[in-house]
């Protein structure tokens, strides 16, 4: 990898250029050549085990193996052979802290302090722990100040049951854990689930967050996504943070679709909470820990799913039955950490510390300014879902069409992974570590010629399963 640049210049600037100046130029294939052989990133590609023949573009949900991964990986398994139980303190380092440790590499990458972000569960399991934890907060008065409380001291009124505030472009899963979470503690999530709505179908304006926040004055905690999981759409944290708080709310996000390809500054923007998930664009493979932040104002909180893992480290072997909650995020840790499902995550973040986050999303801005211009130059059929902006645009983008599904099936089966989301989004994800500009050009050949030739109408229409 070239070092030559430091973090903050942008690197990829000539790409921008070239774009900028109308498009990729009478002969892309050279222009493109032109932008990887520039670009400081373009070594790291031969650490990841992406296909030789094929295109992998779905990163934003599978990440792929990495050397780096799969070394640490193999360290874990040999320390299971060489250790047993003794590993948990004898491994170097022990697998006692695990989620402690590897959340706090992380935490960088969120802006974060090491003790607010730990490893553990799903996303979905974090989903019901934190929200049912500040539910529980509310519940008991607890909430952050309000200008209008009934309560003496300003905080949360606790006759009032808290709404929480989402959107109806989230992923599902946080939905039905949300809506659970309302329901064990008797509060109606039909009526308190408040969902804001798309204008558009494919994003969310900040503004109906707000619009929302000022009519009703029930909500107790904002989740919104950091990126959406269909468009791409990237919210402006800050602003959304900074919205929940005027209204006496807390701030929590899903950040599933923007950790590991986009800079956060959680702490900076007054985040209360979030969660996301490694196996996308932070690449430790299919089932691997989730993780979350929650800000040190909070630590100390009895977590709502507790378990022995979150105990105070220093005592959590003295089997008490009384729960001492860490005094970090690592108390929302709930049982034993899978290690094998922890250890790939050590390698992978390391090469994306080393590549530097700051460098991933420009190249990754690059790379997607130049799919965007490329469909918009020759592919009339196909519409772009993502937003334009920079600044509103996560790392992949939502190609239009109406026959989407049977479009995606004919790439996969032409080497170009992507997937499909209804009812009519290809997603296609350049991500930066391993994604060459080369690589976009040859997507955007394969679709045409696809669309072409209409090969992708000889596809049966969809039988479910995974896409
Ligand atoms: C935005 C978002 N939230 C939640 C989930 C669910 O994550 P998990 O299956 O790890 O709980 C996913 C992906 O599966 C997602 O993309
Ligand atoms: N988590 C997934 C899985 O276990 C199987 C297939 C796909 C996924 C995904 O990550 C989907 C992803 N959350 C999405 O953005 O659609």
């Amino acid at each position: 990898m070239d070092d030559s640049h430091g973090v903050g210049d942008d690197p990829y600037a000539p790409a921008k250029a070239v774009l900028d100046g109308g498009g990729f130029g009478s002969d892309p294939v050279e222009t493109a050549a032109r932008l990887d052989a520039d670009d400081p990133l373009s070594g790291l590609a031969d650490r990841f085990f992406t296909p030789d023949d094929g295109l992998y573009m779905d990163g934003n949900s599978l990440g792929p193996a990495s050397d780096a991964a799969l070394a640490s990986l193999d360290r874990v398994v040999d320390e299971w052979r060489e250790h047993l139980i003794g590993g948990w303190t004898d491994a170097d380092p022990p697998w006692f802290e695990v989620g402690e440790r590897i959340g706090a590499a992380l935490a960088p990458l969120v802006g974060a302090a090491p003790e607010e972000v730990v490893i553990g569960n799903s996303i979905t399991v974090n989903v019901h722990t934190l929200v049912g934890t500040f539910l529980d907060e509310l519940l008991a008065g607890n909430g952050p100040d309000r200008a209008d409380s009934a309560a003496a001291d300003g905080s949360w009124d606790p006759d009032v049951e808290p709404a929480v505030l989402v959107n109806e472009l989230d992923f599902p899963s946080d939905h039905y854990a949300i809506r659970a979470q309302l329901r064990q503690r008797g509060i109606d999530p039909d009526e308190k689930l408040r969902v804001v709505e798309s204008r558009d179908g494919r994003t969310i304006d900040p503004a109906d967050v707000e619009a929302v926040l000022e009519e009703h004055d029930d909500v107790g905690i904002v989740f919104m996504p950091t990126a959406l999981y269909r468009s791409g759409q990237l919210f402006d944290v800050a602003r959304i943070a900074e919205a929940a708080h005027d209204a006496g709310a807390y701030a929590g996000f899903d950040a599933a679709h923007s950790v590991g390809a986009v800079p956060h500054a959680f702490d900076d923007a007054g985040v209360d909470f979030a969660v996301w998930c490694t196996y996308k664009y932070l690449n430790a493979g299919p089932g691997a820990l989730g993780a979350l932040f929650v800000a040190e104002r909070h630590h100390g909180l009895t977590p709502a799913l507790a378990g022995w893992w979150g105990h105070e480290k220093a005592t959590q072997f003295e089997m008490n039955l009384t729960y001492t909650p860490a005094d970090s995020a690592g108390a929302w840790q709930i049982g034993t950490p899978p290690l094998l499902a922890a250890a790939p995550l050590e390698g992978a973040v390391e090469t994306l510390r080393e590549a530097g986050i700051e460098r991933i999303r420009a190249k990754s801005l690059a790379l997607t300014d130049l799919l965007i211009a490329l469909v918009d130059e020759r592919l009339p059929e196909v519409a772009i879902g993502t937003p334009r902006d920079r600044d509103t645009r996560g790392g992949h983008v939502a190609l239009e069409h109406p026959d989407a599904e049977r479009l995606s099936r004919a790439l996969t089966d032409r080497g170009v992974v992507v997937d499909f989301r209804p009812p009519n989004v290809v997603r296609v994800c350049p991500a930066a570590p391993y994604t060459a500009f080369a690589d976009v050009l040859a997507v955007v050949d394969r679709i045409e010629a696809i669309l072409d030739a209409g090969a992708h109408e000889e596809y049966a229409a969809s039988e479910g399963g995974v896409t």
